[in-house]
C-alpha cells in the first residue's frame, strides 16, 4: 500500500511538471506573440526545460554551420535557416538580417540566443534555439580572420518520447521544406572563371575560382526558332534528364549529360543554352578556357560547380588546338621517343596550349565520375569537323545538335513572333529563297525586326525577300551546300 502511495506521489509529481511545461510552453508562446519574452523571460525558459527534464528528458540536436573541419558550409544549415526563416520568423523578436545576394530582398534569421517553438506533429511542440560558439584560436592572416567569426549553430530540443518521429519524420521534412524555401528565393547565376589572382571567396569559407552575375537572359524555347519537331525532342531530352535521377541510378551512369552544339555563326547554339538554362532553372558556368592556367586549374573549376548546372564551353575549337593536335603530338612523340615526350604535353612556347586535349578529356570525364550530379556540360564549336572524335564520342557528348541556316518553318515561327502573321502572299517567295540561299535565324529575326514606326508586315516581309534574293543573285550557283532545310538533330 505504501509503496502505491510513493508510486502514485511520484507519478503526481511527473504530471505536475509535465504540465508545468506544457503550461509554460503555452504561457511562452503567447509572450512571444505579444511580443512581451524578455531576456529573462528566455532564461526562465532554460530553467523550465531543465525542470522538465527531470521528469521526462529532453533530447538535442545541433546543427552547425560549417561541415566538421571542411570548411564548407553545411547544406543542413542552410536548410533549416530557410525553413525556419519561413516558417517560424513571425515568432522571433529579434531577427538578423541579411542582404539576399543579388536582390533588394533581405534575408530574416534569429539572432543568438533566440528561441522559437515549432509543432512537430499534432501535440508535439519542440524548441530550436540559434546560438553560436567562439572561434578556435588561430595564428591570423585570411583564414585566420575569417576563422575567428563564431560558429553559428541551431539547436533542436525536443522530448525523449518524440524522439523517433523527430528524427525521422520531423528533421527531413524541415530539410525538405527548407530545401523547397531555397530553391523559390534562388536566383540563377550565370558564373565566368576570371583569372587566379582575382579568384573571390563565397560567403563560406571556400575559395571560389567563379565569378557571378544574376543570369536573366529573356532567351526561351518559346522564342526560339527551330523546327517544331526537333524543338519538342530537346525539350523532352532536356525532360529526361532532369527527372532522370533514379533510371541514371539503376543503370549505375553518373547523372551528366553532354550535348554538343554545332553550326555556323547566328544559328542560335549561345541562344539555345540560354533557353535550355531557363527552362531547366539551371545555373550556367561559362568557362573561357583561355583564361585558365592549366590542367589542374580547370579541374579546380569544375570541383567548384554545383549541380543543378550548365557548364558551357564555347567554341571550343577556338579555345584549343584540338583539331587533331593529339594526332600530331602522338606522330611527334613516336619519332621522338628517347626524350619520353607524352602526347599530350603541354608546349609552354604555346600559350593556347595551357590546358592540353587530355586535361580536358580528363575534365569531363571528371565531370562524368566525380562529385554529385545533375549536370550538363554543353560545348559549342562552328567547325564539328574539325574537333578530335575522342572529344564528342558517345559518353562525352551524348547528343550532336545541328543548328543551321533558317528553314521555311524556323522562318514562320519567327514571322509570327516578330509580325505576329501565320501567312501572308509572300511566304511562298520566301520558302523558295530560303531553299536556296543560307540565312541565318539571326539574320532573318533581323529583317523582320521593324525599323520605324511606318514598318508593318509586308514591308518588313518585302524587305526580307529583297535580302535573299540579293544574296542568291551573289551565289551564282544558288546551290545550299548540300544543307537540307531546318536544323538536324541526333544522337551519337
Ligand atoms: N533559332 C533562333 N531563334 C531565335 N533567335 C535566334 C535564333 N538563332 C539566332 N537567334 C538570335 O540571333 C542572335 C545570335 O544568335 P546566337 O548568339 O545564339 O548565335 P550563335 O550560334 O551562338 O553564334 P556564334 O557561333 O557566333 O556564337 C541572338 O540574338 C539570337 O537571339
Ligand atoms: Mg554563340
Amino acid at each position: 500500500m505504501m509503496e502505491a502511495a510513493a508510486v502514485w506521489g511520484g507519478l503526481n509529481s511527473g504530471v505536475v511538471l509535465s504540465l508545468i511545461a506544457v503550461l509554460w510552453t503555452v504561457v511562452w508562446q503567447n509572450l512571444q506573440r505579444l511580443q512581451l519574452h524578455t531576456y529573462v523571460g528566455r532564461h526562465m525558459n532554460r530553467h523550465v526545460r531543465r525542470l522538465a527534464a527531470l521528469v521526462d528528458p529532453y533530447h538535442s540536436v545541433t546543427i552547425t554551420e560549417y561541415d566538421g573541419g571542411r570548411m564548407k558550409r553545411s547544406e543542413a544549415f542552410e536548410e533549416v535557416k530557410a525553413y525556419l526563416s519561413a516558417s517560424c520568423a513571425r515568432d522571433v523578436r529579434n531577427v538578423r538580417a541579411e542582404a539576399a545576394k543579388d536582390t533588394d530582398k533581405l534575408v530574416l534569421s534569429m539572432v543568438d540566443s533566440e528561441e522559437v517553438f515549432d509543432v512537430a506533429a499534432e501535440g508535439v511542440t519542440v524548441c530550436w534555439l540559434a546560438d553560436s560558439t567562439p572561434p578556435p584560436r588561430t595564428d591570423g592572416g585570411y583564414w585566420g580572420r575569417r576563422a575567428q567569426e563564431n560558429r553559428r549553430f541551431y539547436r533542436l530540443f525536443f522530448l525523449d518520447r518524440h524522439r523517433d518521429l523527430v528524427i525521422n519524420t520531423y528533421l527531413p521534412r524541415v530539410r525538405k521544406q527548407g530545401r523547397a524555401v531555397m530553391v523559390k528565393n534562388r536566383q540563377r547565376k550565370l558564373f565566368t572563371n576570371i583569372s587566379n589572382e582575382n579568384w573571390s571567396y563565397d560567403e563560406g569559407l571556400t575559395r571560389s575560382a567563379w565569378s557571378h552575375v544574376v543570369f536573366e537572359h529573356p532567351k526561351t524555347f518559346d522564342t526560339l526558332a527551330m523546327e517544331p519537331s526537333k524543338k519538342k525532342e530537346i525539350m523532352e531530352d532536356l525532360n529526361m534528364f532532369k527527372n532522370g535521377k533514379e533510371s541514371y541510378a539503376r543503370v549505375g551512369k553518373a547523372w551528366k549529360r553532354g550535348y554538343l552544339l554545332y553550326g555556323p555563326p547566328g544559328t542560335g547554339k549561345s541562344a539555345m543554352i540560354a533557353a535550355m538554362a531557363n527552362y531547366l532553372d539551371y545555373d550556367i558556368y561559362d568557362i573561357e578556357l583561355t583564361s585558365v592556367n592549366s590542367n589542374t586549374d580547370l579541374r579546380k573549376l569544375f570541383i567548384q560547380t554545383t549541380s543543378k548546372s550548365i557548364i558551357v564551353i564555347e567554341d571550343i575549337d577556338c579555345s584549343l588546338d584540338l583539331t587533331g593536335a593529339r594526332k600530331k603530338k602522338e606522330v611527334a612523340a613516336d619519332e621522338d621517343n628517347k626524350d619520353g615526350a607524352r602526347p599530350d604535353k603541354p608546349d609552354k612556347k604555346d600559350p593556347s596550349s595551357k590546358v592540353t586535349l587530355s586535361g580536358l578529356l580528363n575534365f569531363i570525364d571528371g565531370l562524368w565520375s566525380a562529385c554529385g550530379g545533375e549536370r550538363l556540360i554543353v560545348f559549342t564549336t562552328n567547325h564539328v569537323e574539325k574537333l578530335d572524335p575522342a572529344l564528342i564520342r558517345r559518353g562525352r557528348m551524348d547528343k550532336h545538335i545541328e543548328m543551321s541556316y533558317c528553314g521555311f518553318e524556323a522562318f514562320k515561327f519567327l514571322a509570327n513572333m516578330y509580325l505576329q502573321i501565320d501567312s501572308h502572299e509572300l511566304f511562298p517567295a520566301v520558302q523558295a529563297l530560303l531553299s536556296q540561299v543560307e540565312m541565318t535565324p539571326a539574320d532573318v529575326a533581323e529583317n523582320l525586326t521593324p525599323k520605324s514606326t511606318d514598318d508593318n508586315a509586308d514591308s518588313s516581309l518585302r524587305a526580307l525577300v529583297s535580302e535573299l534574293e540579293k544574296k542568291a543573285e551573289d551565289k551564282p550557283n544558288g546551290a545550299k551546300n548540300g544543307q537540307e532545310e531546318g536544323e538536324a538533330e541526333h544522337d551519337s
